[in-house]
């Protein structure tokens, strides 16, 4: 049945019954493409967990990941030991394999959202389903894991984005995810309302963008590269301690600057398929823009995340990253 439903949500129909029992603890769809799983008794390392793929309906690598756990748990291979909620981001952008239908979905993430539509529907939806969830099981950790995939090459296939927050994310958080696999993290410097800072600003969670390799078609994806992520996801369905590494593996970035793309007449100077994390020296002109002139690389060498000159007017074009020391 979970395992029917996840299939079917990714082709964007709904399922029945709603609710029942998995290995463990049981299940119920909470809204559409949201199921939320409950075990008969915590683990002791159970945490609450946020678990979300297909904000970006073509990012399929991690779905189908999931998919497989959540299979694995069916069949008995896993015992439920902690609460999560699973969740399909944009039903009508995975049925269609598109990033999205109308608007990113992905920036908006905000209490204030004033928009209305398919996306900012969506969003406050799954806004409503997060703050029932944390809060039905308030008392315990916090988790979210937004999984993505990157549209371009990267030098670090894998990596996470930490959004802004005040508090630093506990320690073992970076030791876990080393051993996940993840090469490199970048922090985030300021608000940026999407999904992973939704739930780490408003509940105080522990959260990531996780980037898994990149964006292709279902049936397309070598999930071997995934395995490790899929043990430390797997891990916290159990409420089991995940594996832990040196977080000295990865590589840490911090956010210096957003690009946006202020004009229709905006473009990136430098090749579509540049990898992420590619550096380019002081000086370099990285864009140009009718209304904001053209940005240079100042005196410290930027390394250029998610580049993107079709993104709508007003987003963001790119992050400009510098290097920075891993945390204590
Ligand atoms: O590869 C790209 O250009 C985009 C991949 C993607 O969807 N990334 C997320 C990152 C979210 C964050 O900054 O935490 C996004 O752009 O929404
Ligand atoms: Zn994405």
């Amino acid at each position: 049945m979970l395992a029917e439903w996840f299939d079917q949500g990714l082709k964007g129909h709904t399922c029945s019954p709603t609710e029942g029992r998995v290995p463990g603890g049981r299940f119920r769809i909470v809204a559409s493409g949201v199921l939320e799983l409950v075990p008969d008794s915590l683990a002791i390392e159970a945490r609450a967990c946020v678990l979300s793929v297909g904000v970006h309906g073509n990012e399929t690598a991690p779905m189908e990941m999931l998919g497989e756990s959540l299979a694995r748990l069916e069949a008995g291979l896993l015992h439920l030991g902690a609460p999560l909620l699973v969740i399909l981001g944009n039903p009508e952008a995975i049925r269609r394999g598109q990033r999205y239908v109308t608007t990113n979905l992905n920036r908006l993430f905000r209490r204030d959202l004033a928009e209305t539509g398919d996306e900012p529907d969506r969003a406050r939806a799954l806004m409503a389903a997060v703050d029932a969830f944390y809060a039905r099981h308030a008392g315990l950790s916090r988790l979210h894991y937004d999984l993505h995939t990157a549209i371009r090459d990267s030098r670090f296939p894998r990596f996470v984005v930490e959004p802004f927050a005040d508090a630093p994310t506990p320690h073992e958080h970076w030791c876990w995810l080393a051993a996940a696999g993840i090469q490199a993290v970048l922090h985030q410097h300021r608000h940026s309302w999407t999904f992973s800072h939704y739930s780490k600003h408003y509940h105080g969670a522990a959260t990531f963008t996780l980037e898994l390799g990149r964006a292709l078609p279902f049936g397309h994806n070598d999930l071997a590269p995934l395995a490790p992520m899929g043990r430390l996801l797997e891990a916290l369905v159990e409420g089991r301690e995940p594996d832990a590494g040196d977080p000295r593996a990865m590589t840490f970035f911090r956010a210096e600057h957003e690009l946006l793309r202020h004009s229709e007449a905006f473009r990136l100077c430098f090749p579509d398929d540049t990898p992420n994390f590619t550096e380019f020296p002081p000086g370099t002109r990285l864009a140009e823009d009718a209304v904001a002139g053209e940005t240079r690389v100042g005196e410290t060498p930027l390394s250029v995340v998610f580049p993107n000159a079709e993104v709508e007017i007003g987003a963001r074009a790119a992050l400009l990253v510098v290097p920075s020391p891993p945390p204590d």
